[in-house]
């Protein structure tokens, strides 16, 4: 047998630690990570049973029988002990052996961290260039050629000297990544690497990770401490959203499928196989089939709720948005395209007024509900617009106790902070859990799942989760929960910027199905039976997009530029 980085052999159970209760997993079959050979492993299943997965390869939990010796990671903890340099009493620290990657963590700290600090002046502290972050924050500090061969692969050598708070999404998940490489662990673990990404970036990065895992990319040496000769193969690891074969990384050669958090291990032709004998795998959403509700065509009888005109933000030299002209009227759907880095967040930061500039532009050039944007103040434009995307979900704050409820009813002002809420409001966003509570409870963490509550009603199980700390619940239901905050005040501008990152694959398409009640109701209580909110989605993923294809329009940004309107 192959020399194993990772060994579980079948049959194994692994519970929380201090908590011998209800298992978190079980192994059908052994998973066997090789330490030479080809070899790359994808985690595919639910995301709580994937996160699950993770955390048992990062050691978190605890594993029974206990393995024989010498345990699970027969040789990824033994790996290069501490030198100590010829001549010098400094002693080389060996690089982690696994590194794990994932892109929807909250802030560490729990507290509000200011997301439009990018778009202002810079605060010294804010200053620090990617390529400082590279050389400062990783140790054994990288050399810079291998910084320079990384970021060339990645196509990131021109952000090198960009401070890291410019960066865009995608940009700063391409520098992770980067970073993540330029550690040289002995095992990479990438949760949902290729969210956020547009089609050329998700190419691109799929094809470096292949080239890194065959080997063809060398970096032998990018890491200054690695003694001569324990140079090894990365192993990657990926947990991938969905489970059908679309998608699946050529060079994958073995799957880990979580289901009930049983964990079967197949070889790829094994999987791929069982997934064609079944038809691509389709998405059972419990009782709530969709049902698209056709746009009106609001023959722009009405003003439009946004009016830019002209616009053009720059920063020094390198413009940003270049004259760019937009008019959204209410009910329309727009779809907002543009490859990373296009200027998309930038935009919608001026109609959300969360850009310094927003307020200072010509007083022709952004109108927002028939008025220019200085004459509204920005708590008007919070209350009137619901907003959800990866900056929020970053920021928002854990630490202050809010609950799941209290969280939902932040969104009636766009705050991020307790309010006192209406009985009529606590309805509202009861009726708005409801659909989702059997997620939120099964994803509580060390709480019971629903099956195990049968004698509880649903209506004491929503009042629980209303009053569960937000924190309490895994980032997946976070960001459901900062969905349902968006449009929980049913605004009339909605505004989803990569509002599915993060989300598993049926907590989205239950959105989906959420958002069409949701405009059937908008449309149903107007006086003119017609649903005037208008939405913009961002989204590198046409399927992610919650209407029928040719049912929307579509704004393209290339550089700062419209390059396409329909
Ligand atoms: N202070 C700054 N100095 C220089 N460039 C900046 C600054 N702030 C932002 N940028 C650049 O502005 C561009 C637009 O960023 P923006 O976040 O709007 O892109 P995006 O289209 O939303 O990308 P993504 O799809 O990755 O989220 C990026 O290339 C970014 O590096």
């Amino acid at each position: 047998m192959k020399r194993a980085l990772v060994s579980i052999p079948a049959a194994t159970r692994v519970f929380p630690r201090g908590n011998a209760a209800a298992p978190l997993l079980r192994f059908r079959t052994p998973l066997h990570i090789p330490d030479d050979g080809e070899y790359a492993l994808a985690i595919v299943g639910e995301g709580e049973g994937r996160r699950r997965l993770v955390q048992t390869l990062l050691s978190k939990h605890r594993f029974h029988p206990h393995p024989p010796a010498p345990g699970i990671f027969p040789y990824a903890f033994n790996w290069a002990p501490r030198e100590h340099v010829p001549g010098s009493s400094e002693v080389v620290q060996p690089p982690p052996s696994i590194r794990h990657l994932t892109f929807s963590k909250p802030s560490a700290t729990g507290e509000f961290t200011d997301f439009t600090a990018r778009y202002g002046a810079l605060q010294e502290e804010d200053r620090d260039t990617l390529f400082q972050f590279f050389r400062e924050s990783l140790f054994p500090a990288p050399t810079e050629d291998a910084i320079t061969a990384v970021s060339h692969a990645l196509r990131i050598q021109h952000l090198l000297n960009l401070p890291l708070v410019a960066l865009s999404s995608g940009q700063t998940r391409r520098s992770r990544i980067a970073a993540g490489l330029l550690a040289s662990p002995r095992m990479l673990i990438l949760e949902d690497p290729f969210a956020g990404l547009d089609v050329q970036s998700r190419r691109e990065i799929a094809g470096m990770l292949g080239a890194v895992n065959s080997g063809a990319v060398d970096l032998k040496g990018t890491s200054q401490g690695v003694p001569d000769g324990q140079e090894h193969a990365m192993r990657l690891v990926l947990s991938l959203r969905g489970t059908g074969i679309i998608g699946l990384p050529e060079y994958v050669t073995h799957i880990a499928r979580v289901i009930d958090n049983e964990v079967e291990t197949l070889s790829k032709e094994e999987y791929v196989d069982g997934v064609e004998r079944q038809g691509e795998t389709q998405h059972v959403v419990p009782d709530m089939a969709r049902q698209p509700v056709a746009v009106q065509d609001s023959q722009h009888s009405t003003d439009p709720v946004v009016d830019v005109q002209g616009v053009s933000i720059a920063y020094g030299d390198a413009k940003v948005l270049d004259d760019v002209s937009w008019r959204i009227h209410p009910g329309e759907r727009w779809h907002l395209q543009g490859s990373n880095g296009s200027g998309k967040t930038t935009l919608l930061s001026l109609i959300l007024g969360h850009h310094p500039q927003s307020f200072s532009l010509p007083i022709s050039t952004l109108s927002l509900f028939s008025k220019p944007r200085r004459e509204i103040a920005t708590p008007t434009l919070r209350r009137r617009i619901g907003h959800a995307s990866p900056e929020i979900f970053a920021a928002f704050p854990r630490s202050m106790g809010l609950s799941a409820g209290e969280v939902v009813g932040t969104g009636y002002e766009g705050v991020f902070s307790r309010r006192r809420m209406s009985e009529e409001q606590r309805t509202r966003i009861e009726s708005l859990l409801e659909p989702f509570l059997d997620l939120l409870v099964a994803g509580k963490r060390g709480k019971p799942s629903l099956k195990s509550t049968t004698t509880a009603t649903t209506k004491s199980i929503l009042e629980h989760i209303y009053d569960t700390d937000f924190s309490h619940f895994p980032p997946n239901q976070q960001a459901l929960l900062l969905f349902l905050r968006a449009i929980v005040s049913r605004p009339s501008l909605l505004i989803l910027d990569e509002a599915s990152q993060g989300m598993d694959e049926e907590t989205w398409a239950r959105c989906r199905v959420l958002l069409d009640r949701e405009w059937a109701e908008i449309a149903r209580d107007a006086k003119e039976g017609i649903n005037e909110q208008a939405v913009v989605v961002v989204s590198h993923w046409e399927e992610e997009v919650p209407w029928e294809k040719g049912q929307g329009r579509i704004l393209r940004l290339h550089e700062g530029k419209v390059v396409l309107k329909e």
